[in-house]
Order: C-alpha cells, then structure tokens, then sequence
C-alpha cells in the first residue's frame, strides 16, 4: 500500500468541501492552462494574462484549503475568483468569454456552503454584464443570456440546497451513534488523526478524556436495559452541555466516551475532568440513585500516534477504577512535575 497516498485520499474521502474545491480547481486549471497558452501565442496579450492570474489564484486557493483546513474561506474566494474572471473574459471576448460566466453560476452553488453569498456574487456579475453591456452583440442576446443565466442560478441554488440537504442526513447518519447523538467510532479515529496532524503543525496542546460510567452493568441487571439507555442518554446530553464548540464528543463504545479537546493542556484537562466528575456525581441519576464516572485524561507528545496517545488515556482511566472509581486519572506526561513541563517552564 502507498502510506504517503493514503492520508491525503483520506482527507479527500472524509472532507467533502476540499474535495468539491480541488476537483474545481484541478478541473479549471487543466481546462483553462491550454488556453492562456493559445491566447499568447494567437496575439491575444491581455486574455493571456487573464487567463495565466485565473490559473495561478485558483491552484493558489486550492493549496491554501489543503494547508490550512479553511475550506469554506478557500471556496468563497473561488466563486469571487470565478464570477470576476468570467466577467473579465466576457469584456474582453464577447460573447465566447460568456460561456464561461455558466460555468461560475453553476460551480458557485457548490463551492461555498453559504448560499446567499453565492447568489450575491452570482447576480452582482450577471447585473454587471448587463449593465455594461459591452460583452453583446445585440439586445436579443442580452435577454436571452440573462433569462436563462437567471434560470440556471435558480435551479443550482435549489439543486445545491436539496444535496446538501441528503448530505447533512447522510453524514448524520454516518457519523452518528444513534442512541446518543455523539460521534461515533468510525469518525473517531479520522479526527485523532487529524488532531495528531494538527499539532506536527502548529503544536498547540491537545488532551483526550477517556469516561466510563461506574458500574453501569448493575444498572442494566437491576433496572433493565431501557433503564441503561435512559442513563447513557442523559450522561450525553449533560457532557454535550459542558463541553466548547471547538471539542469533540464521541461514544467510545458501550459505556464508555471520548472527549477530544483541542488547545488544551495538562492543567485544563485536569479542570475539565475534575468539572466533569463532579458534575455527573451531582446530576446523573438511575433508578437505583446516583450514577458517577472515572475518567482517565492525556495530553498528547510530540512524534506520538493517535493509538499510543489513547492507551495512555485508557491507563489512566483503568488507574481511576482500581483507585476505587468516581474520580479523574491524568497520564503523567506535561504534569507540572513531569521532566518536559520543567524543561518548559525553567
Ligand atoms: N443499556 C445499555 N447497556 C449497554 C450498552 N452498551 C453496553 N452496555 C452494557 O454495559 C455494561 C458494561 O459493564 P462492565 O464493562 O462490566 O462495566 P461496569 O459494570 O460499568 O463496571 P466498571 O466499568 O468496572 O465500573 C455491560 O453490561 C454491557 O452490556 C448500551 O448501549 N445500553
């Protein structure tokens, strides 16, 4: 198996968005790369340049989603870069630079997840280009290219509004556990991955917080499996509760959950954790009484992958049920007494 090829086709198979910008991307610089090359070589100097500045901005945007992870930024500055290059191409060659403007109407609809700004950009252009008026040979034709550019706009709104419709319910679905409404497995091991990736780059602290409710087993024997679910429903909703928009939240299986939390340390994950207990130990309740947790926590290591990051998170945790449960464990690595955080702090 190609290991350098696996991660980037993961990314490609996981992150729709990226994927929509670099088919755009590579699609149009294929397309559009011949003909910047005709252009000089035909005389026709300035749709040239045109020409070569779409190519470069568009494989520049295309690098710039890849690098940063801001697809959404990355895809409005497209439908910008579009729109305005088929207007340019439509002053500058009439009514053959016009056909391009179709393609920026439709792509628009699919590059950015803000549909009203899509719209904006796309009916600003096609006022543009009726108002001056300089891209058509007659006013025929300029009824008919805004009718049907009109048309075409409003079918890719409504076409893009349907799909991402089924895509929402489909990643729903795909990523959900059903009981919960926290992620599940599957979806759980791209974003440690992604998470490890994050911090080879920018290297800001990340931990994990292993949870598993005490005893639950006892629960299930003593008040019924329906009993169980409404425990574990509930310990979801009060998490869900607690946790940043940036964290993460998944069902690690049976009764036990994941917490991924990004820009967080040693000491914030002790915070958390300790919250987080406390919490449960307060307002999670089963028929038979009060329901607690134990938590096992780790910050991730440099040069670490995401298995070895976890089993340090599930030592900890199996360290808090032979303590004697309803408490947090934290690996010892970035505690204040470990050699990295002296090394940090001296
Ligand atoms: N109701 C319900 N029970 C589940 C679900 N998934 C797993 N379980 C049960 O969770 C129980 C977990 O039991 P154990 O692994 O022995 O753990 P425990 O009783 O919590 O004991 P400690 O973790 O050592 O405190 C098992 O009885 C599983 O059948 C679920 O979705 N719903």
């Amino acid at each position: 198996m190609n290991t350098r090829a696996s991660p980037l086709l993961n990314r490609l198979q996981t992150d729709f968005q990226l994927a929509i910008i670099s088919v755009f991307g590579a699609c149009t610089v294929a397309v559009i790369s011949p003909f910047a090359a005709y252009r000089f070589l035909s005389g026709n100097f300035w749709v040239g340049v045109l020409d070569t500045l779409l190519v470069l901005l568009i494989g520049g945007v295309v690098v710039y989603a890849w690098r940063s992870g801001n697809n959404e930024r990355a895809g409005r500055v497209l439908v910008l870069v579009s729109s305005v290059g088929a207007c340019a191409s439509s002053e500058l060659l009439g009514v053959a630079g016009l056909f391009w403007m179709s393609t920026a109407i439709v792509t628009n609809f699919f590059l950015t997840r803000h549909r009203l700004y899509a719209a904006t950009i796309t009916l600003a252009a096609i006022i543009f280009l009726v108002v001056d008026g300089r891209a058509f040979s007659s006013v025929p034709q300029m009824v008919s290219f805004t009718a049907t550019a009109l048309l075409l706009g409003t079918l890719s709104y409504i076409i893009s509004f349907r799909y991402d419709l089924q895509h929402r319910k489909l990643e729903q679905l795909a990523t959900r556990d059903p009981l919960t409404g926290a992620l599940n497995r599957r979806i759980m091991t791209v974003e440690l991955q992604r998470a490890v990736d994050t911090f080879k780059r920018d290297v800001n602290p990340v931990s994990l917080i292993l949870i598993d409710l005490d005893h639950f087993k006892q629960i299930n024997d003593r008040h019924g499996h329906d009993a169980g679910d409404q425990v574990l429903v509930r310990f979801a909703h009060l998490a869900s509760e607690h946790i940043r928009q940036v964290d993460r939240f998944f069902r690690f299986g049976g009764e036990e959950f994941l917490l991924l939390l990004p820009n967080t340390d040693w000491h914030g994950a002790e915070h958390f954790a300790e919250k987080l207990r406390q919490q449960m130990e307060q307002d999670l309740k089963s028929p038979g009484g009060r329901v607690t947790i134990s938590i096992g926590a780790a910050v991730l290591k440099n040069g670490e992958d995401w298995p070895c990051w976890l089993a340090r998170a599930d030592a900890a945790l199996y360290k808090a049920k032979s303590l004697g449960r309803n408490r947090a464990e934290l690996d010892e690595h970035g505690a204040p007494h470990s050699p990295e955080f002296i090394r940090v702090t001296n």
